[in-house]
């Protein structure tokens, strides 16, 4: 019988990270947080056309299709932006594999990208190239906000859940080895720098989007060492947000409430370490009528990149069946980001008009449309 152990690591070292400053990504609103000076700023500049250059990774499986669509919404809607599209597919450097050089200078360029799904094979192959995307650009929030959709009726009204997941280490390290044969070690890295970074970015961002509470999901009770390091962080980073309020929760009794009651979590924003940010934004999509619907950020220093929460989807690709809405919702983050708020709030009502009137929707949500149907359909509001 093979049998596999997870190795728990905490780093016990202390931080003296100065106070991370942050500007709120949110959906709808592109508020600077209190403390200014944000830490997410955009950094790029319009190029001679009086646009901006973004960086497209288009993806495997349904990336290419719902690519086409975001592409054709932005040119329809006269969005100030050229796409300089990349490949990624991997290369091997020393002995490692990596993402080309080409589509890494092209995201230092321009500070941003927008990134379709990338498939991981399962087992053996190459590493993940989302993970190596966070780690090669230190992308060290995930932010994953997850609201009902007017008028697409699901059996939760109301739902406005916001999770942060830390993006760079913890179960998603990826320090794995036989010890001997059938027997494996995975080793979970959590360190106080990476968690103090994603807590400060939590609260922060909590603080700038209007919800009063931080919540850190996860599993000290088990996991005593490194969950423990990252309730431990928290506590201390919340000392310098009195006016927050904070408190903890075990995952499993969140996934729980979640799907009980997710209106408990209405007023808060959810933190929590890599692997239950990956699950537990999941869980949320299926809330809200599916992955089709769901946005994210990879928020670093410098670079961000956006991108939806679902994979690459291989049993619609090239189809034309996919709904492309979460990689739009999640390019109307980036907008917001770039501080072209105006365009994201025209393009966000059209394709929510577009979503409640319920005639051109695609198949994941019960309608009948194409992924481009539904696109053109979203055009014909603009
Ligand atoms: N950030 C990323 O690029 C991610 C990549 N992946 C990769 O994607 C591949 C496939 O993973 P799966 O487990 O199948 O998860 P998946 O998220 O690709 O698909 C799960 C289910 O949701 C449906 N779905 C996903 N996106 C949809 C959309 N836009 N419209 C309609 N239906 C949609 C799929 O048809 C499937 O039934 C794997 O190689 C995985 O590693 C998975 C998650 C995230
Ligand atoms: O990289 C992958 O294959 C999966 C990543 C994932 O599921 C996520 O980021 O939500
Ligand atoms: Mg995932």
């Amino acid at each position: 019988m093979s049998f596999v152990r997870s190795l728990t690591i905490a780093s016990r070292s202390v931080s003296s990270a100065p106070f991370i400053r942050a500007r709120a990504i949110g959906l709808r609103t592109y508020a600077t947080s209190k403390n200014d000076q944000p830490v997410a700023k955009f950094l790029g500049t319009k190029n001679s056309n009086g646009n901006y250059t973004v960086t497209f990774i288009e993806g495997d499986g349904i990336g290419p299709e719902i690519s086409r669509s975001v592409k054709e919404i932005f040119s329809a809607a006269k969005v100030p932006i050229e796409w300089e599209t990349v490949d990624v597919t991997p290369i091997l450097k020393d002995g490692k594999t990596a993402i080309p050089d080409a589509a890494i200078q092209s995201v230092k360029k321009n500070y941003v990208a927008l990134k379709g799904p990338l498939a991981t094979p399962i087992g053996k192959g190459h590493v993940s190239l989302n993970l190596t995307l966070r780690r090669t650009f230190n992308l060290f929030a995930n932010v994953r906000p997850c609201r009902s959709v007017p008028g697409y009726k699901t059996p939760y009204d109301n739902v406005d859940t916001v999770l942060i997941r830390e993006n760079t280490e913890g179960e998603y390290s990826g320090i794995e080895h036989e010890v001997v044969d059938g027997v494996v070690q995975s080793i979970k890295l959590i360190t106080r720098k990476a968690s103090e970074r994603v807590l400060r970015f939590g609260f922060q961002y909590a603080e700038s989007i209007g919800k009063q509470h931080v919540r850190v999901v996860h599993k000290a009770t088990i996991m005593k060492m490194s969950d423990g390091l990252f309730v431990s962080t928290a506590r201390d980073v919340a000392k310098d947000f009195p006016q927050i309020e904070f408190d903890t929760e075990l995952l499993d009794n969140t996934c729980l409430k979640m799907v009980t009651d997710p209106k408990v979590y209405q007023p808060m924003v959810l933190v929590m370490p890599n692997l239950y940010g990956d699950i537990v934004s999941d869980m949320c999509a299926g809330l809200i009528g599916g992955l089709g619907l769901t946005p994210s950020a990879n928020i670093g220093d410098e670079c961000s990149i956006f991108e939806a929460v679902h994979g690459s989807a291989p049993d619609i690709a090239g189809k034309d069946l996919a709904n492309p809405t979460a990689l739009l919702l999640s390019s109307m983050m980036m907008l917001q980001h770039m501080g072209l708020g105006a365009h994201a709030d025209k393009i966000t009502k059209a394709i929510m008009d577009t979503l409640a009137e319920g005639k051109s929707i695609t198949g994941d949500l019960g309608g009948n449309a194409t992924n481009s149907q539904y696109a053109q359909a979203i055009i014909a509001k603009l």
